[in-house]
């Protein structure tokens, strides 16, 4: 029998009623208690790291996962993290890239309604885990919620309330759990040993576009950033013309060796800057990137992975368009 680690670190899953509203007080052997029939897929040993809503989730929690699976990583078969679901694409994304290549699997999971509740997913999204967790072709980070098995790099949150709240952007799903049966559409191919990385940096910030923006936001993110990621329109652009004038800042910016990438705020099929001229003036800077067919989730904690091993330009360029966990497969070099 597999043996498995799972991490619990609060969300809905573990939220009780509150006169202040729900609120993450079950532990995880609380919350072990409402799935008795786990004994029958794996032995399941638990690790409290802390008990927030995931809206409290920040990079030094990244940082005490990707510890607490380095340290435990000879002990156990596979890690299941017990997670909010309103930042967990953003976890995701940051463990693929603080963890990578790792023949282990790691499974985020949550509820959109607690554990205690009569009507919930909590139980089908814990036994999905622990059974995929469980497969011995299962390895990487992934999220499994509402039987769907997603990529890390390519979840992203898409319903608030109801339970099928997650979907991949630009990316198939791995698997699916039927009636407690997986079904493995994409065979990942194990590595031998995992990489941990252990530095991030957490200042990089992203600019929503809206009509009208002119380039002085973009100058106030930049001042108080090592990289911005600016979610512009459609394929991609920045308004263009005098009264704008984000050329101004996008220039002040290199000069000061900021990092900036473009990408859109549209959530499928991804970015390609050389479509119109808005974009294509864009192409002459080599510190401009393109986020191409990457989540926003995965471009933010790529930057941030990044920049704590690197600030040379060439090698930030280099290691943005380098493939990590699939996180971007349509890029200038294909
Ligand atoms: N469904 C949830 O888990 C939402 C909760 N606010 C959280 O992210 O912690």
């Amino acid at each position: 029998m597999k043996k498995i680690l799972m991490i619990a670190t609060g969300g809905t899953i573990a939220s009780k009623g509150t006169a202040d509203g729900l609120a993450p007080e079950l532990t995880s052997q609380d919350i072990l208690h409402y799935i008795p029939s786990l004994k029958d897929i794996c032995e399941v040993e638990t690790l409290q790291l802390c008990n927030l809503d995931s809206t409290n989730i920040s990079m030094e929690h990244w940082m005490m996962m990707a510890n607490a699976i380095e340290e435990k990583y000879e002990k156990y078969d596979g890690f299941v993290i017990c997670h909010g679901t309103d930042t967990m694409a953003y976890t995701a994304s940051a463990l693929s890239y603080l963890v990578q290549h790792s023949p282990k699997p790691i499974v985020l999971t949550g509820s959109q309604k607690p554990v205690d509740m009569e009507i919930t997913d909590a139980r089908a999204n814990l036994l999905d885990s622990f059974i995929y967790a469980s497969s011995d072709d299962a390895c990487g980070v992934q999220i499994v919620f509402s039987g769907k098995v997603i990529l890390g790099t390519r979840a992203r949150k898409v319903r608030t309330k109801s339970f099928q709240a997650f979907t991949s952007i630009n990316y198939p799903s791995l698997a699916v759990i039927q009636d407690g049966r997986k079904i493995q559409y994409i065979h990942q191919v194990k590595a031998a040993t995992a990489e941990f990385y252990h530095k991030m940096d957490p200042k990089v910030g992203l600019l929503k576009l809206i009509p009208g923006i002119d380039g002085d936001y973009l100058r106030y993110f930049l001042e108080r950033n090592d990289a911005i990621i600016i979610e512009s329109f459609g394929v991609g652009g920045l308004p263009m013309g005098e009264r704008y004038h984000f050329g101004e800042a996008i220039e002040w910016g290199i000069n000061q060796g900021k990092t900036i990438v473009m990408t859109t705020q549209v959530p499928n099929e991804g970015s390609d800057m050389t479509i119109y001229q808005v974009g294509h003036h864009l192409k002459q800077y080599d510190s401009v990137l393109e986020a191409y067919d990457m989540t926003t989730e995965a471009v933010v904690t790529k930057l941030m992975w990044i920049l704590g091993q690197t600030r040379e330009p060439a090698g930030i360029r280099r290691l943005f368009y380098t493939t990590v966990a699939q996180d971007i497969l349509y890029n200038e070099s294909r």
